[in-house]
């Protein structure tokens, strides 16, 4: 007994390598940076292996993990960051996938950001791209975590941060990257897409603005 159904673990992992694919193809996940995951079952998720590269994932680059982040029947190391993503659906049991992305823009964009202060989008179209929005005339406010290498610690943060807001849709790591979610891995990939074209278009008003 594998403790969890194969055959959804399949699909799971398809999914994840499709996602890197097309996440790589649009230079977000550069350099084996990134990492994916998918729920399998309330208690099991789908999650890349550390340190692979996100544009050439195959079935055996995708492991399985339970809601504490162990390992179940595999020898491989789950991402480093695997908290970051499983506190995320111990809390949302309707969460179904979480991408972690490394693009320029938001790394750039989460570099400018004062200290303290959340990126806003206000009065985009867009952003009726994230579940639950019907309309431009709202805040998505996205909030800039500060690095660490203690990932326990920001995973504690960022639970937190989800706990006080949770109709937000994704945060930044200062000068790491993105993490964001959806209840399938087409609404994960629809929020990356999202979240890009917003982050483009506040550096381009900062640029022209100077
Ligand atoms: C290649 S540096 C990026 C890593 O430090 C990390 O931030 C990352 O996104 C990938 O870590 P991983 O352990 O492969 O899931
Ligand atoms: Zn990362």
């Amino acid at each position: 007994m594998a403790g969890f159904d194969v055959i959804r673990y399949g699909q799971a992992a398809r999914e994840i390598c499709d996602a890197g694919r097309f996440l790589y193809g649009r230079g977000w996940s550069p350099a084996t940076s990134s990492n994916y995951s998918r729920r399998i079952d309330s208690n099991h998720l789908a999650i890349t292996v550390s340190g692979r590269h996100k544009g050439r994932l195959a079935e055996q680059d995708v492991m399985v993990v339970d809601l504490t982040g162990k390992p179940v029947q595999s020898d491989c190391r789950p991402s480093a960051e695997t908290l970051l993503h499983t506190v995320l659906y111990s809390d949302n049991e309707d969460l179904g996938a979480v991408l972690h992305t490394h693009s320029v823009k938001a790394t750039v964009l989460s570099r400018l950001v004062p200290a303290g202060e959340h990126l806003v989008f206000e009065d985009y179209e867009l952003q009726k791209a994230f579940a639950g929005v019907s309309t431009h005339e709202g805040r998505v406010e996205v909030p800039v975590f500060d690095n660490t290498q203690d990932i326990a610690a920001l995973a504690a943060d960022t639970r937190q941060w989800l706990a006080d807001h949770p109709q937000q849709p994704g945060y930044l790591i200062r000068g790491h990257g993105l993490y964001t979610w959806g209840r399938d891995m087409a609404e994960c990939l629809r929020h990356v897409e999202a979240f890009e074209f917003l982050f483009e278009c506040e550096l381009e008003t900062m640029r022209v603005r100077g």
